[in-house]
């Protein structure tokens, strides 16, 4: 179905879009949104859009697909003359021990590039140092005292990297360059970039999978993060609808 054509289906003219990166956490949102929902074709992808004025996209995994796919759809919807007044990226993430522990649920004051730079001798420089863009998108205050308060999630910074990590090492380089991280994700700052793009403001939710470390697969608790995914997005709705 084309976007244009589908002008007034939702509850509000100014819908909000989440953005996770696979279908099975679209659908742990999905799951928390009461009514009919209705999927409309953009280019590159989907979107399902639901009674309760939230736009359901699974974006891909990594920070340039979500960003490439979140920018498709913000487009899309500003051309049909409904744009977006909200983005959420949301998904599973690993959480940083003590502070955000498996099945936790976490919300960005910071989304943070991790890997955005160069290697040099004397150790990382992010772009910002080389003179380019930047590293961190902050979240509007007001909005993640919202999701907060709504949800019982923790507040911090959420990591963004092309890379899960799977060493004690690198988790501790992580802690260390950013003492304020709390989960670390793929996608986040890609969303964010799509829609600083847009110059719309952006907010990134994880629920806690698994523990950012060395790598045990077997421990991760993927069922429990979607359960706290879907949970959190019933109470947020209603607050992200007013
Ligand atoms: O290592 C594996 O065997 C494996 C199997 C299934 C999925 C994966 C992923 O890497 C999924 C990445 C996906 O989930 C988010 N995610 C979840 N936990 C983390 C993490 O600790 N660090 C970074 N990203 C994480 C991520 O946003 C991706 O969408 C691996």
């Amino acid at each position: 179905m084309d976007l244009q054509a589908e002008e007034g289906l939702s509850t509000t003219s100014f819908p909000v879009l989440v953005a996770t990166a696979v279908p099975v956490e679209r659908d742990a949102v999905a799951r928390a949104l009461p009514g009919a929902a209705e999927e409309i074709r953009l280019p590159g992808g989907s979107v399902r859009r639901t009674a309760a004025g939230l736009d359901l996209l699974a974006a891909g995994v990594g920070p340039a697909l979500a960003a490439a796919t979140t920018a498709g759809a913000l487009t899309a919807a500003a051309l049909a003359g409904r744009p977006y007044r909200l983005v959420v990226s949301a998904g599973i993430g690993g959480g940083f021990l003590p502070g955000a522990p498996v099945g936790s649920l976490v919300v960005a004051d910071a989304i943070t590039a991790a890997d955005l730079g160069a290697e040099t001798a004397d150790g990382f420089l992010p772009v910002t140092e080389l003179g380019f863009g930047t590293i961190t998108h902050r979240p509007p205050e007001s909005l993640v005292r919202v999701v907060s308060e709504a949800t019982g999630a923790r507040t911090g910074t959420i990591l963004t990297g092309s890379t899960v990590t799977g060493t004690a090492d690198r988790a501790a380089v992580l802690r260390d360059r950013h003492p304020g991280a709390l989960a670390e994700g793929m996608e986040g700052f890609g969303v964010a970039e799509a829609a600083a793009a847009h110059g719309v403001p952006v907010l990134e939710i994880r629920a806690v999978s698994n523990p950012v470390g060395p790598r045990d697969r077997a421990a991760w608790r993927i069922a429990d993060a979607l359960a706290a995914l879907t949970e959190a997005f019933g109470k947020l709705a209603p607050a992200l609808e007013s």
